[in-house]
């Protein structure tokens, strides 16, 4: 096979990886024993069925791809055996089926880096809201995320024995998204949706400033934008720096395939190259529709609070000032006490990725 088709391969063999990880995760529901840990606090939690899925998703993709970058959210023993049955090599024909887009020809592995989040809405996993729980698979072509896979692993859970268990949504920016149904949300409302389970007041404070007519709280990157692509809500509006890469690269690809944006709050966009800092440092803004008229809403006074992955064209005068060369992905904290912005691109060490030294075939950072 052609190296023109390596994104659709490596998009084909995300939708198979993500069907085995929700298998995983549904056995560790069953099994009763969910293992618990707290990462960074009670707010950040790690459970088994993330450890399971996430070993699963980077295994099979490194087996496949040994040249091209995996970054997942867990920090793993890198040293792990890996249970044989958790490395699945099939490419989903459905994928396969179809024709990659004349744009991704060139593209080589070392231009891609896969952002995996082997389960999304963890916090209301552990709490029994199973709709809210995904696994995403992101792909981005030098830095932009253009690939995704979303799959929701017990989608029709409460519909009865009959109906079939979880759905796989995917999309590729220049071919489309699909395994849902598009719907245009209702002309006369504006409904917002937000985070359920790490709200402050600026993040009220930020949707408030949208407008609402209602707010939906839900749990889960993945799923929130579900609710935009199906025509549920109008915006998704998190005013946080706790989303990070791996929540948001899958989604933006798919929103983005029909013609949807997300970006952060300033309406600047999110990077995803492999030395960008982890966190989404300028909040999440999702829409199908109006982008513009939602970045417009956010006061300056929230703008303040948030920066961008890209820098803005004063830091970029500061940092020439001062003689330095500027990563993008450098906070301001960073600029104005002279740090070197290439090392404080990274996070701090709870965010870095055991995972990413076995499996990144790149330098480091
Ligand atoms: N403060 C935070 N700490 C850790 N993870 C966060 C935080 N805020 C958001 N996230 C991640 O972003 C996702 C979307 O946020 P929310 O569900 O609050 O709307 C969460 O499910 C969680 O992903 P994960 O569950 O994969 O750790
Ligand atoms: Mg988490
Ligand atoms: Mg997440
Ligand atoms: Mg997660």
């Amino acid at each position: 096979m052609s190296q023109r088709d390596l994104l659709l391969r490596i998009v084909a063999a995300s939708v198979t990886a993500s069907r085995k990880a929700a298998e995983i995760v549904r056995g560790v529901l069953k099994s009763g024993d969910l293992g618990i840990v707290e990462k960074t606090g009670k707010n950040d939690l790690q459970t088994e069925a993330d450890r399971a899925a996430q070993r699963c998703i980077v295994a099979s993709l490194h087996k496949q791809f040994p040249k091209v970058a995996i970054f997942g959210e867990e920090s793993l023993d890198p040293m792990e055996k890996i249970p044989d049955d958790y490395v699945t090599k099939d490419l989903d024909p459905d994928v396969m089926s179809k024709v990659c887009p004349e744009i991704y020809k060139n593209v080589t592995d070392d231009q891609i880096v896969i952002w995996v989040d082997p389960l999304d809405g963890t916090a209301e996993f552990t709490q029994g809201l199973l709709d809210h729980v995904t696994v995403l698979i992101g792909i981005a072509v030098n830095g932009e995320a253009k690939a995704g896979v979303i799959y929701q692993p017990w989608y029709n859970y409460e519909a009865g024995p009959e109906a079939e268990m979880g759905r796989c949504i995917w999309g590729l920016i220049g071919l489309g998204s699909f395994g849902f149904t598009r719907q245009v949300p209702p002309a006369d409302k504006n409904l917002i949706t937000t985070t359920r389970s790490h709200s402050d007041w600026i993040v009220t404070e930020a949707v408030n400033s949208c407008e609402p007519s209602e707010i939906v709280r839900v749990g889960g990157a993945g799923h929130k934008v579900l609710l935009l692509i199906e025509g549920k809500v109008h915006a998704y509006v998190f005013a946080s720096k706790g989303c990070k890469k791996w929540d948001t690269c899958a989604p933006e690809a798919v929103l983005h395939a029909i013609g949807g944006r997300l970006t952060d709050l300033l309406g600047k966009p999110i990077l995803y190259h492999e030395k960008v800092q982890r966190k989404n440092a300028g909040g999440v803004l999702a829409t199908l529709y109006s982008h513009q008229w939602y970045v417009d809403k956010i006061p300056q006074e929230i703008r303040e609070n948030f920066v961008s992955d890209t820098p803005s064209e004063e830091m970029l005068q500061l940092k020439q000032q001062q003689g330095a060369s500027v990563a993008a992905g450098g906070d301001s904290s960073a600029a104005s006490t002279g740090a070197n912005w290439e090392g404080s691109s990274v996070d701090p060490p709870e965010y870095t990725q055991k995972t990413d030294e076995k499996f990144s075939s790149k330098p480091k950072i």
